[in-house]
């Protein structure tokens, strides 16, 4: 059978190195054992002509005025596509530049002109929307995208639900194909990568961060989107199922509980767990800790429909971490959906901990900042560990801090050092009230301890924080929306 067009260029970019098998870091952080680096093709100009013609052929029609290729790596091939077709092109910069026009798109147009969106790859569609949103700001009317490769993640259908549609040359399940049929890579590979794309494929668009001019906290979307709509601008499957647990319960509490024996513990966890969303541990304060213990524990995260995380401030190398998150008496990540870890060591002690996970669904807080006294975490600190965060958003789900770390609606912020009354301890744990904390904070879940479980009545108690938290949350997003 003769090879199409399509099928040659496929082939030859897999020779010079487009297609790559391995472990790989997507822009959401998630690991893919295939990538297709588009970026070098600017080295083959042939090829860089044939990828930008089945583009073209892909979409063409005469109802555009201009052209955008997403940056930066569709700039050279929209550049091809607008000499050949003699078709207005516009750039779209990552950055608006800080002199000169400041602008941030570049090339001449009127509002209402319609504009063909051009890019290599897409995952979830996240770049080609941010393209999108820069230009419809500026009027331009975007509904159509063409892709050289649709990598089967949920990419199209996200940009449909943005009003966009995206077509594409080829997709990911043909690509496997035509190197499989060309005895370019063996069955095993073929069949590894879709199972990945397969169960990979439920990605979502992450809108951009806005920011409100309602109020005077500088809210951003984080704290003015409601749980429900955050659930859709989030990738990490913990964090869409804890706002899911949250939406369903109507809970934004999290129980500190630390209690010293097992039966404490489970009693616990039986009469609050309706009310909260995450039951927070330091399971190495249980004196009787048995493996009973971890299976009575789950069995109440199953009855109440809430998530487990064990508050084990993890702070030492990679190495070590990935030990003590898997091995030991506690084997953490066997149990613990979520766990607690410093940003002190830097970005190994992320590495660390995923190397320990083996398949399991599991992620972590960065405890970004402390609610003791005189904590040294600085300004600086609670950058940096923003930092880490947005470098490892397949696993960082969300920080520990006394206020907003991160403007990224990904992100859930909890905040410990809560109670009712504002007293602080005597060993410098300092309080604020569930309003201050979601009000002033911008808190989206409070963790409280000893306000519920010293109290006379916990389940009291507890149905209290919760709607104090629950409340002021629903306050936040009227007030700022
Ligand atoms: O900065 C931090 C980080 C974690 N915690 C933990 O939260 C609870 C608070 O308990 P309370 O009884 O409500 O004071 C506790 O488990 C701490 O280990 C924190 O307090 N501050």
């Amino acid at each position: 059978m003769a090879t199409s067009t399509l099928e040659k260029v496929v082939l030859e970019l897999h020779e010079i190195g487009v297609v790559k098998f391995g472990s790989f870091t997507l822009k959401s952080g998630m690991q893919s054992p295939v990538y297709f680096d588009l970026r070098i093709i600017v080295s083959y100009p042939k090829l860089l002509e044939s990828v930008s013609e089945l583009l073209w052929e892909a979409k063409k029609s005469s109802g555009y005025q201009q052209i955008c290729g997403v940056p930066y790596t569709a700039l050279p091939i929209a550049t091809v596509i607008s000499t050949k077709q003699n078709l207005p092109m516009l750039i779209k910069r990552k950055e608006s530049k800080s002199y000169g026009t400041k602008k941030i798109v570049e090339g001449v147009f009127k509002e209402g002109e319609k504009c063909l969106i051009i890019e290599d790859v897409i995952v979830s569609g996240s770049s080609v929307y941010e393209t999108v949103e820069t230009l419809r700001e500026l009027n331009l009317a975007c509904e159509e995208a063409v892709v050289f490769l649709d990598r089967e993640q949920g990419g199209s259908a996200n940009l449909a639900a943005m009003g966009i549609n995206a077509t594409s040359v080829v997709n990911i399940t043909q690509v496997m194909q035509i190197l499989h049929k060309h005895g370019r890579i063996n069955q095993a590979t073929v069949d590894s990568c879709l199972e990945f794309i397969n169960s990979n494929n439920d990605t979502s668009i992450v809108a951009n961060k806005k920011t409100s001019t309602k109020n005077g906290l500088g809210a951003t979307e984080r704290v003015s989107a409601t749980f429900e709509a955050r659930i859709s601008t989030t990738n990490h499957p913990l964090a869409r199922k804890l706002l899911e647990i949250m939406v369903a319960k109507k809970t934004n509490l999290c129980i500190a509980a630390d209690v010293s024996t097992t039966k404490e513990l489970i009693t616990l966890a039986d009469n609050v767990g309706p009310h909260v969303c995450i039951f927070k541990t330091h399971i190495d304060i249980i004196s009787d800790f048995s493996d009973d213990t971890l299976k009575q524990l789950q069995g109440m995260a199953t009855k109440h429909n809430f998530m487990l995380m064990e508050d084990r401030k993890f702070g030492d190398i990679g190495a070590t971490v990935a030990n003590q998150y898997s091995s030991g008496v506690y084997k953490i990540v066997e149990w613990a959906d979520l766990v607690t870890v410093h940003a002190l060591p830097g970005d190994g002690v992320i590495k660390g901990l995923v190397s320990a996970v083996n398949g399991r669904s599991r992620g972590c807080v960065l405890v970004a900042e402390m609610s003791s006294q005189g904590a040294l975490t600085n300004t600086d600190y609670v950058k940096n560990s923003s930092k880490i965060a947005e470098d490892h958003t397949y696993f960082v789900m969300g920080f520990v801090a006394q206020g907003s770390v991160s403007d990224d609606p990904r992100f859930l912020l909890m905040t410990p050092g809560v109670q009712m009354e504002v007293l602080n301890d005597n060993l410098g744990q300092q309080y604020v009230t569930p309003h201050a904390a979601v009000m002033d904070k911008g808190a989206d879940i409070i963790i409280v301890g000893r306000g519920i479980t010293k109290a006379e009545d916990q389940v009291d108690a507890a149905v209290q924080y919760k709607e104090a938290a629950y409340n002021a949350y629903l306050e936040r997003v009227k007030q700022l929306q």
